[in-house]
């Protein structure tokens, strides 16, 4: 299997961007419980956390789980709350593709690696180009499955901009699937999710597709 092309079902609904955000009744551990853990995986591992050179890492990956996992406590729409209406009268796609990013796939915790490309037909206002970037970013550090994250991306903006249509195409690297289990370097899956015109007119969903591709449409 090397190229997966998904196109997922509509709609995805705007209750899902809040699916990967922890619950308020659940109690968080405390930073020294995180710690504590990481010293006794280290030591089903085999190895002995009490040694000089293990002694910090318990608080050095704790601290890079912080990092990685801060999508937890970021709020998506407080990203996309700027806009901007002086565009002219401006109304065609707006594409921002190859933008990297890192996630890590929730049933391995292992990471998957690669780019996003987003596109929306604007109604009156535009966000501002990195705010999409920055938008995958809290949404991509958390557990994620690549379909999950391809649909909370697109939902997120579609709620908060209602533009004419979103399109988003994921394409990464699972390490899980390399680096372990079934071994398949180099495999890539790509997810597509849309909305409104994209997914309701197949030419504006082939011109995404060109211009992610070839940069044309
Ligand atoms: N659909 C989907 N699957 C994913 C994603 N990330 C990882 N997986 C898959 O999740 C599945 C978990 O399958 P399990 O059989 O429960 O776990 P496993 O025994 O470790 O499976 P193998 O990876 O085949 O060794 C694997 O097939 C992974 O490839 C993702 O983003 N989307
Ligand atoms: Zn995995």
């Amino acid at each position: 299997m090397d190229h997966v092309i998904k196109t997922l079902t509509p709609a995805a609904r705007p209750s899902e961007a809040a699916e990967t955000t922890a619950p308020s009744t659940l109690v968080r551990p405390s930073r020294a419980e995180a710690e504590a853990a990481v010293r006794v995986l280290i030591g089903y591992l085999g190895d002995d956390p009490d040694r000089e050179g293990l002694l910090d890492t318990p608080r050095r990956v704790v601290s890079a789980y912080e990092e990685l996992f801060g999508g937890y406590h970021e709020n998506p729409a407080d990203v996309l709350d700027r806009t901007f209406s002086e565009i002219g009268t401006y109304d065609d796609i707006v594409l921002v593709r190859d933008i990297p990013f890192n996630s890590h796939c929730e049933h391995h915790m292992m990471p998957f690696v690669g780019k996003a490309h987003v596109g929306y037909l604007p109604v009156e206002r535009v966000v501002g180009l990195s705010k999409i970037a920055r938008l995958i970013d809290i949404f991509a550090r958390r557990l994620q499955t690549q379909e999950r994250l391809s649909s909370q991306i697109v939902t997120e903006i579609d709620t908060v901009l209602k533009p004419r249509g979103v399109a988003v195409m994921l394409e990464a690297e699972h390490s899980c699937m390399s680096m372990r289990g079934v071994q398949k370097v180099g495999s890539r899956t790509i997810t597509t999710q849309f909305t409104g015109v994209f997914r309701d007119d197949p030419k504006e969903q082939f011109r995404f597709v060109s211009l992610v591709r070839n940069g044309i449409g």
